[in-house]
């Protein structure tokens, strides 16, 4: 039986940009701006060439938002390392790199069995190919559009391909878009197929962030609905 119920549009604002010596209120003015979730963006300093945090500011983070859904992104090496940390911290959903993982069954079922949601992250340069044969084992794909490792960057469109052929192949599967994403280049996401939308710079940065996240979850809906009717 597939693990993957009908996508829904979702909205996670990413908060790498945002000014982390408020973090905790930085993550509430997200929720009260209408964000579905949070995309925390987790960095070692050798998977990519930054670095952010780790589960301590995670679970500091839990009890101030006991209801709020984290998908932390994990920028990091050995990404199995993690998994019994976060879970205790208080995470929703962990987020790994394809090109990080050598046991990628062994830790998807890891990170099931910790009680979070698995996601599978593919750095541009990574065929879509690549995670075909896990399928069954991970709830949502992370398609990157833009080098991991730094906010602000420009959108990849060119990896809309992979979300065509993700959407075309699993259109149940959670598919979500991480980097450069706001109000001029959702639509290609959201056409593409996209349902779960991480944007950064673009909300946190914005003047009035409920109005940025309306324009992205317009435009989801509006493409989820045309594909449903065209089903
Ligand atoms: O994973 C990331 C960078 O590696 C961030 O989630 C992403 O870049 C979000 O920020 P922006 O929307 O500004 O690109
Ligand atoms: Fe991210």
């Amino acid at each position: 039986m597939s693990r993957h119920a009908t996508p829904c549009c979702k909205i996670g604002p990413s908060i790498l940009c945002a000014d982390l010596s408020c973090l905790a209120d930085e993550c509430q003015r997200m929720m009260q701006s209408g964000a579905d979730y949070l995309h925390l963006d987790v960095m070692d300093g050798h998977f990519v060439p930054n670095l952010t945090f780790g589960h301590p500011i995670v679970k500091c983070l839990r009890p101030k938002m006991p209801d709020v859904y984290f998908d932390m992104h994990m920028m990091v090496e050995n990404p199995e390392k993690w998994v019994e940390s976060m879970s205790d911290a208080g995470a929703n959903q962990y987020t790994f790199h394809v090109e990080a993982c050598e046991d990628i069954p062994t830790l998807c079922r890891k990170i099931q069995e910790a009680g979070m949601r698995v996601g599978i992250a593919l750095k541009p340069g990574t065929p879509v190919e690549t995670i075909l044969p896990y399928s069954e084992l991970f709830d949502v794909a992370l398609v990157m559009t833009v080098e991991p490792g730094f906010g602000g960057q420009r959108f990849m469109e060119d990896m809309m391909a992979k979300v065509q052929y993700l959407r075309t192949n699993f259109p149940n599967l959670d598919i979500e878009v991480d980097g450069g994403v706001g109000p001029s280049t959702i639509d290609v996401c959201a056409e593409a197929g996209a349902n779960m939308i991480v944007s950064g710079t673009a909300i946190t940065g914005a003047s009035d962030p409920s109005q940025v996240i309306a324009l992205l979850r317009n435009s989801v809906e509006n493409a989820i609905q045309k594909s449903q009717l065209e089903r």
